[in-house]
């Protein structure tokens, strides 16, 4: 892998419209339950990014013959729930633990055996909690001694539903277990312990599949037949955090992201920088169907630190890195607790944030569930990414703040989730250049 690292120069903001890239957790869906129904799937908006691209790749090793990318356009022709042919190979799925999440699920169902592995950070990322809950119904997959991948599923005879209460709130559990249950004879019951995203959800019960949502219940049952159509995939909201915290710490314009995705699983980030005093403005579109979208304006503001609500964890999980960036520029302290799931990211996110806010003379104290960030002066220096894009991101953003330049090593996995993240932020204001490094 080619090495990346950002330097940002002082003294930059951010101005503009802006369009970000598609939302990934969509775009992962849209490809892997477009393949499994039946009839065409048109996608537009598609997240042209290494992790959507890695389960892309996978869907067509397991037969699937899909057109595109072309512009952020897919066409699927999609097989059939019992359609899918083995792969001749491992399935490679990068940086991308969603990928690797829901294929298990998907996988465990097949009357063939798969193997699934991944870059150095995803076959560090724990498996368990799918493989777990996976073989209770039914499924037999092997993982690593520590219960990482390499993941070898073997062919399965017969899924059965089962009754499951999730111990984590994560949508990548509550999804392997959802497309397990298009499989599985009888019912699957999923309860969330907090509500996290339901792109899922949606997107089965658009195509026609049987799903039933009950306050923190969700069930499935693979009774109904499921038929493709067009999926609409809006901007990222993940991605516009990024610019929602850099526009909100700049000294000067303002930023208006358009076509961003507002599912209220996912607009946490809006709630929790508002409640620090960022001057956010939303203007939700009409939408029949689907996933709500809207415009998102956002201008310089005083920010200042506050306890997050625990409640708002999953709803902003992705978002911390630059939550914590805005908490850095906040008056006062800002504190967060239970968040322990962001340990087991690309990276450890609260011990590598910790790290780079500590190098930038900011005092940040890591805790096993969350931290406590103190805000103050950002000074220039230079920080670890460690190949988390996130990260990379995040600190990009807070040279919008520092008195001098910042290095952040690190950087090549931007893509993953954000393409053309330099060359945006670098239009809108931000002084940052990307240098290829040998190695
Ligand atoms: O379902 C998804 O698309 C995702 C769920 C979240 O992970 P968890 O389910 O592990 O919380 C999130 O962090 C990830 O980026 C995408
Ligand atoms: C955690 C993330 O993704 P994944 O789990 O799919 O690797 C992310 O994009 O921040």
């Amino acid at each position: 892998m080619h090495k990346r690292r950002f330097i940002i120069e002082p003294g930059g903001t951010l101005n503009g419209t802006l369009r970000v890239p598609g939302d990934k957790s969509i775009s992962h869906r849209a490809v892997m339950l477009g393949s499994i129904a039946e009839g065409r799937t048109e996608v537009s908006g598609f997240l042209e990014g290494d992790d959507a691209m890695a389960t892309l790749a996978a869907m067509r090793a397991l037969g699937v013959s899909i057109e595109g990318p072309q512009a952020g356009r897919l066409s699927i022709d999609g097989v059939g729930r019992y359609g899918l042919r083995p792969a001749p190979l491992a399935l490679d799925l990068g940086n991308s633990g969603t990928s690797m999440r829901l294929f298990s699920g998907l996988l465990a169902g097949q009357w063939f055996g798969s193997r699934l592995v991944g870059d150095a950070s995803l076959m560090r990322r724990p498996m368990r909690r799918v493989t777990d809950p996976l073989g209770r119904m039914g499924a037999t997959i092997h993982t690593g001694p520590d219960g990482t991948a390499p993941l070898s599923i073997e062919p399965s005879t017969a899924l059965r539903g089962i009754d499951y209460v999730m111990p984590v709130a994560s949508a990548q559990v509550k999804s392997a277990l959802l497309i397990a249950g298009l499989y599985a004879e009888g019912r699957t019951r999923v309860t969330e312990p907090a509500v996290s995203r339901d792109h899922t959800e949606r997107m089965l019960r658009a195509f026609g599949a049987d799903v039933v949502v009950d306050g923190p219940h969700v069930s499935v049952s693979g009774d109904a037949p499921m038929r493709g159509g067009s999926v609409v995939v809006p901007g990222d909201i993940s991605s516009a955090a990024f610019f929602l915290v850099g526009a909100s710490i700049a000294s000067g314009g303002s930023v208006t992201l358009t076509n961003v995705g507002l599912n209220p699983t996912r607009t946490g980030v809006i709630d929790i920088l508002r409640r620090m005093g960022a001057r956010i403005h939303v203007e939700a579109e009409e939408t029949d169907a689907g996933e709500p979208v809207g415009t998102v304006s956002v201008e310089p503001a005083a920010l200042r630190g506050i306890d997050i609500p625990p409640e708002l964890v999953p709803l902003a999980i992705d978002e911390f890195p630059a939550v914590f960036i805005a908490a850095a520029c906040a008056t006062g302290e800002t504190r967060l607790r239970g968040a322990e799931e962001l340990r087991v990211k690309e990276s450890d996110r609260i011990a590598v944030m910790a790290d780079g806010l500590a190098a930038l003379g900011i005092q940040a104290e890591p805790q096993p569930d969350g931290i406590r960030i103190v805000g103050g002066p950002i000074r220039g220096g230079r920080v670890a990414a460690h190949g988390d894009h996130r990260i990379a991101m995040a600190f990009a953003m807070a040279g919008l703040a520092a008195d001098g330049p910042i290095t952040i090593d690190g950087c090549a996995e931007v893509d993953t989730s954000f393409p053309g993240f330099v060359e945006l932020a670098h239009g809108a204001g931000l002084a940052i250049c990307s240098e290829e490094q040998a190695g």
